[in-house]
C-alpha cells in the first residue's frame, strides 16, 4: 500500500496539453498527419523542424484556427477538438503568431487593452511595464512606429493581461537583434518561474536550448522524436540530420 502511494506521488503530473493523433487540413491540403506530444504544467517545450514541417499549423490547430482538424487536443483534461477558437482561448490558452498581430493604426496602450480578459489573475498594466519597461515609454506610439522587438514584446504583453497561463509562441525571436533576443529569453525564464506553460516554435536553435525543458522534432506533419534539453549536446548529430543545419 505504502509502495502504491509512493508510486502515485512520483507519477508525472497530468499534462497541461496533450495532443494525440492530430490531423489538420487547409482546404483539401492535408498538412498534419498524426501529431502526438504532451506538455506538463510549467514546462517550456519547443517544436523544432524544417520549413514547412507543420510547426505553425500545430500551434494554429491547438488554438482552433485551421480549416479542419481531427484527433485529440486535451487542455487540462478538457477535450477541445470540437470547440471554436474563442472557447479554447477562454480556457486560458493564447497564441502569438509569427507576424505578431499588432494593429498598426492603434497605439501601444490601445493594442495592450484590446484582447478581452479570459481568466482572472492576468498581469496588471503595472506588472507589464515592470517586465517590459520600453513599452511604458512607447505607450502613445502607433503600432507602425514600433521596432520588431517592441512589437514582439507588445504581442507577449498583451496576452499576459488576458490571464492566459499557457502560451503558444511562434518564432518570437525572428528577425530580432541579439540584445532583444536576450530580453525575450529573460522574459520567458521569468514566466516559467511563475508557472506558465509554454510551447515555442523556434528556428533559433541556441535560443531554444537556453529556454526549454524539452524539444519535439516535427517532420512532414508528425512528431518524430523528443530530445530532453540536457541531452541536446549529446544528440547534436541527430539534430543536424533532422534540421538540416
Ligand atoms: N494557409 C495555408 N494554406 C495552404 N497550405 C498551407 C497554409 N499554411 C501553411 N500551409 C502548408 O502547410 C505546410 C506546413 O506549414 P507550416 O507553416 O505549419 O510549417 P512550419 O513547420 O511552421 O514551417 P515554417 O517555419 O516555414 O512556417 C506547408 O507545406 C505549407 O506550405
Amino acid at each position: 500500500m505504502a509502495e502504491t502511494a509512493r508510486n502515485v506521488a512520483q507519477a508525472d503530473p497530468a499534462p497541461q496539453l496533450a495532443v494525440e493523433n492530430l490531423h489538420a487540413w487547409y482546404g483539401e491540403s492535408h498538412v498534419l498527419h498524426g501529431v502526438t506530444f504532451a506538455v506538463k504544467p510549467g514546462e517550456v517545450v519547443t517544436l523544432l523542424g524544417r520549413n514547412g514541417a507543420g510547426k505553425t499549423t500545430t500551434l494554429k490547430s491547438i488554438i482552433g484556427i485551421v480549416g479542419r482538424r481531427t484527433g485529440s487536443i486535451a487542455f487540462a483534461g478538457t477535450e477541445t477538438i470540437g470547440m471554436v477558437s474563442r472557447a479554447i482561448a477562454r480556457l486560458g490558452i493564447a497564441y502569438v503568431p509569427e507576424e505578431r498581430g499588432i494593429y498598426a493604426s492603434l497605439n501601444v496602450e490601445e493594442n495592450l487593452m484590446l484582447p478581452p480578459q479570459v481568466r482572472p489573475g492576468g498581469f496588471t498594466v503595472e506588472q507589464i511595464f515592470e517586465l517590459f519597461p520600453n513599452l511604458r515609454e512607447r505607450l502613445a506610439s502607433q503600432g507602425t512606429k514600433l521596432s520588431g522587438g517592441e512589437q514582439q514584446m507588445l504581442a507577449i504583453a498583451r496576452i499576459l493581461r488576458t490571464g492566459a497561463r499557457t502560451l503558444l509562441l511562434d518564432e518570437p525571436t525572428e528577425g530580432l537583434a541579439p540584445v532583444i533576443i536576450q530580453q525575450i529569453g529573460r522574459t520567458l525564464a521569468r514566466l516559467k518561474q511563475e508557472g506558465f506553460t509554454i510551447v515555442l516554435v523556434e528556428q533559433n536553435f541556441r535560443f531554444a536550448q537556453s529556454v526549454a525543458d524539452r524539444h519535439y522534432i516535427v517532420e512532414q506533419g508528425r512528431v518524430i522524436d523528443m530530445i530532453a534539453n540536457d541531452e541536446l549536446d549529446a544528440n547534436h548529430d541527430k539534430l543536424q540530420t533532422y534540421l538540416g543545419v
